[in-house]
Parts: structure tokens; sequence; C-alpha cells
């Protein structure tokens, strides 16, 4: 039963361990409704592991992932609760972006007319017919977000998202990740980028080395510090020290 005085999205605990060593070791925080909660930290810091516990796509080692109170595996219909971009590398070049769209929702048991509704939310009508092999990087982010918003989800998840995207993308980004928050949806995105998500989180997570080390609203961090979040960011992480 989806529960909706929970959090959209808990990690309570969260511990997992790789060959290597410990990737994510005590990470708990929540995603609340109609917040965007920015996950920051150096490459190999455990966001996309902590991400795929939520999603159910790595098992911890204990701890809980919950969606709205359930483990994202017990979720009836889990495409209309969560959305999900994870790599927008693993489109099929050859198809177009409807057609890509079309497959998608033939799999997730989504309504056909879902399609044209979602290529219209990210703004590629007038390109939906050409072969994804012909879009750019911004365009095929707009792909894997459409795909993540067939199921007509409250709740998205977004690893990188802007990666490698233009500023004109990252304002489209950033509007659309805010109008979503804004009309009661929860936002938990990555990114090692600071200034990717100082400009659209309401919250910032802070990992390193696979723990928690800062978790508040990104207007207390910028009073705490002047408004000099990078060094706030830079002091946690460990400057120069960004790559396990
Ligand atoms: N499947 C796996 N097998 C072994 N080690 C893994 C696996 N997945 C992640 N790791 C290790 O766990 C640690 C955390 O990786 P993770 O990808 O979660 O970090 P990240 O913060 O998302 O980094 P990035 O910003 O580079 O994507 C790293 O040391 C990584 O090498």
């Amino acid at each position: 039963m989806t529960n909706f005085t929970s959090p959209a999205i808990e990690a309570r605990d969260l511990r997992k361990q790789f060959a290597g060593g410990a990737a994510v070791e005590d990470v708990s925080f929540p995603v609340s409704s109609g917040r965007v909660v920015g996950l920051l930290g150096p490459n190999g810091a455990g966001k996309t592991t902590t991400i795929r516990m939520l999603l159910g796509l790595v098992a911890p080692d204990s701890g809980t992932a919950l969606i709205h109170g359930n483990p994202y595996a017990e979720l009836t219909d889990p495409l209309s609760v969560v959305g999900a971009v994870l790599d927008a590398g693993g489109l099929h070049p050859g198809r177009s972006g409807r057609q890509h769209l079309r497959v998608a929702a033939a799999q997730a048991r989504v309504g056909a007319g879902r399609v044209d509704k979602v290529l219209a939310e990210v703004d590629l009508t007038a390109a939906a017919d050409r072969p994804i092999s012909g879009y750019s990087l911004g365009m095929r982010q707009r792909i894997a977000i459409a795909t993540a918003l067939l199921g007509a989800p409250r709740i998205l998840v977004l690893d990188e998202p802007a990666n490698g995207l233009d500023p004109a993308g990252m304002r489209w980004l950033r509007q659309r990740i805010r109008a979503f928050a804004d009309g009661g949806g929860a936002v938990l995105l990555s990114s090692h980028v600071l200034s990717d998500v100082s400009q659209i989180a309401d919250d910032i997570v802070i990992m390193q080395a696979g723990r928690v080390v800062a978790d508040l609203p990104l207007a207390d961090a910028l009073d705490a510090n002047d408004g000099d979040l990078e060094r706030f960011y830079l002091e946690l992480t460990g400057a120069g020290s960004a790559v396990r």
C-alpha cells in the first residue's frame, strides 16, 4: 500500500560493500514531496549505488530503501510511482524518439496516448520522428526524461541528468524539475558538479567516501558559508581527493 504520510523517498541506514570495499555506509536521508534534493559528492562517493538501492536495482547489505514507505520491489505499478533516468546512453540509435517511447510504453503497459503527451512535455514533438542517432546529447537526455515520465509518476530519480548538457539544456532541465516539484512531485538528482545542483535543489545531501557528510536545506548551507557553497563542499569532500 502506498503510504502518503511517509516521505516520497527514504534511505534508512543503507550499506553496501563491493569487493573493493564499502561503497555506501549508514546512508540515511528523506526526499519529501514538493522538494528537489541534490545528492552531491565526488566521483566514487556512492551516489549511484545509493540511487540503485533506492530503485531496487542493487540489494543493500543492510538498511532499507523506501518509496512512500515501501521497498521499490513491492510497488504494484512502479513506473506510475517513480520515473528514473540512470543512463541516457542506452537508447537504440536506429529508432526515432517516438518509436523508442512507443516500445517503452508497451513494455511498461502504459497507453500509447502517453507518448505524444510526454514528447510535448520535453519539447521534442518536432524531432520525434527523426532517428535518435541524429539527436544531440541534450535531446537524448530529454528522451530519457520523457521515458521516465511515461507512467505519470510523482517521483523522479535522476542520476547525473546534467551530464553533457549545454547552458540552454541546463536551463530547460532546471525549469522542468522546478515545475515538477512545484506541482507536488519529489525529485532526487545526483551530480558531482556543485553548480548544477546549487541552481536546482531545495536541499542538498553531500556524500564523501560512502557516507553522508551533510544533509541540509541549500539556503542554510549558503547562509552558514557567506554564500560560498564551493568552499563548504570542498571542505567536506576534500579538495584534490575527488577520485577514489
Ligand atoms: N558493481 C560494482 N562492483 C564493484 N564496485 C563497485 C560497483 N559499483 C560501484 N562500485 C564502487 O563503489 C564506489 C561508489 O561508486 P558509485 O558509482 O556509487 O559512486 P558515484 O558517487 O556515483 O560516482 P560517480 O560520480 O563517478 O558516478 C566506487 O568505489 C565504485 O568503484
